[in-house]
């Protein structure tokens, strides 16, 4: 897993290399609304999308993460089927509702039952390069799915000159990245994190509790700030040191978010000795995203270490796949 985050800026350059050379089969039209569906390591850039689209979007966005798809989806939807491993069940169930809701679909898969289907389809389907887990993969995912927005004109903005600012800010931090990952693991060690973050960060929020399920084997949890100041700031009323806080802010924060979060921090001290803030670095959404999740990775696989486990073994999963399989 290690050598995989390491190559996370590369990835970003594949990543763009794949999307520039696809050549998208379906028409251009005029859509209603659209839908990302797919799980855990393939959803997520769903829902960094989303915050990213946040106020921006003409049209709705929505990240479906079920086995079936909401009743609006019909001939004026775009559909954006993201499975890794093209074999997620509740995905491929979605992906064969959007074709019979003749949709417009785009899938991001490298292979699979989504693959086998696109084919047969003739809908779009750009292929990643087999062979890792899904989740070691976001970069390959998100970057697809925006050179699809964008072919289908609903995305605004130049996102390539911002991926390639990430990658040479990813590329001039690693050292940095890494020595703060290893001491943010340090304090988290033996801890459950709590990651607060303002709402449109929170895709990334969610990727960091997702690594730090499947990776440091370690339960987390999350919330945003302002949602959580009405109603989960309240349940901090005694002492716990088992809880880490992990604060991921941004200098260009709403400027009431960044209030409350300082408010919250004086709070939140009184029960826990443990509260990390990190800021990102970066201009662009992008550069904040790609810097928070190549931070935060690393944090992850730091914290498997330190907690005595494989990083990558996610054999819990596997056998309940297999369960399911045999129903
Ligand atoms: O990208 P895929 O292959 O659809 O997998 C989605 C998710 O399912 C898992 O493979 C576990 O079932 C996760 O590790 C992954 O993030």
């Amino acid at each position: 897993m290690k050598e995989l985050i390491a190559d996370f800026p590369v990835q970003l350059e594949e990543a763009l290399i794949i999307g520039q050379n696809y050549h998208f089969l379906s028409a251009r039209k005029t859509f209603s609304n659209i839908v990302l569906t797919g799980l855990g390591g393939s959803g997520i850039g769903g829902s960094i999308i989303q915050n990213f689209l946040g106020d921006k979007a003409a049209i709705p966005f929505i990240v479906n993460k079920d086995y079936t798809l909401p009743a609006f989806v019909g001939e004026n939807t775009l559909v954006l089927v993201s499975s890794y491993s093209g074999n997620t069940e509740e995905t491929v169930a979605c992906l064969q509702q959007a074709l019979k809701a003749k949709a417009t679909i785009v899938c991001v898969t490298s292979g699979g039952k989504v693959a086998e289907v696109a084919r047969k389809k003739k809908v779009d389907c750009i292929l990643l390069p087999a062979g890792m887990p899904p989740r070691a993969c976001l970069g390959y995912s998100i970057v697809q799915v925006l050179f699809a927005l964008q072919y289908h004109k609903l995305l605004k903005g130049d996102f390539e000159k911002d991926i390639l600012a990430s990658i040479k800010l990813l590329k001039n931090e690693t050292g940095a990245i890494q020595k703060s990952a290893k001491a943010i693991a340090k304090k988290l060690n033996g801890k459950i994190p709590v990651i607060y973050t303002a709402p449109n960060f929170e895709g990334v929020a969610v990727r960091f509790r997702q690594q730090i399920n499947e990776n440091g084997k370690m339960l987390a949890w999350h919330n945003v700030i302002p949602e959580m100041n009405h109603n989960e700031l309240v349940g901090w009323r005694d002492k716990n040191d088992n809880l880490g806080v992990v604060m991921l802010r941004n200098e260009s924060d709403y400027s009431r978010v960044q209030m409350r979060m300082d408010s919250n921090k004086k709070v939140i001290k009184k029960y826990t000795s443990t509260i990390i803030e990190i800021f990102s670095q970066g201009k662009s959404y992008w550069e904040k995203i790609f810097y928070f999740v190549h931070l935060t990775d690393w944090v992850s696989v730091y914290l498997a270490d330190l907690h005595g486990v494989d990083a990558t073994e996610v054999k819990v999963i596997d056998s309940l796949k297999g369960e399911l399989n045999k129903a």
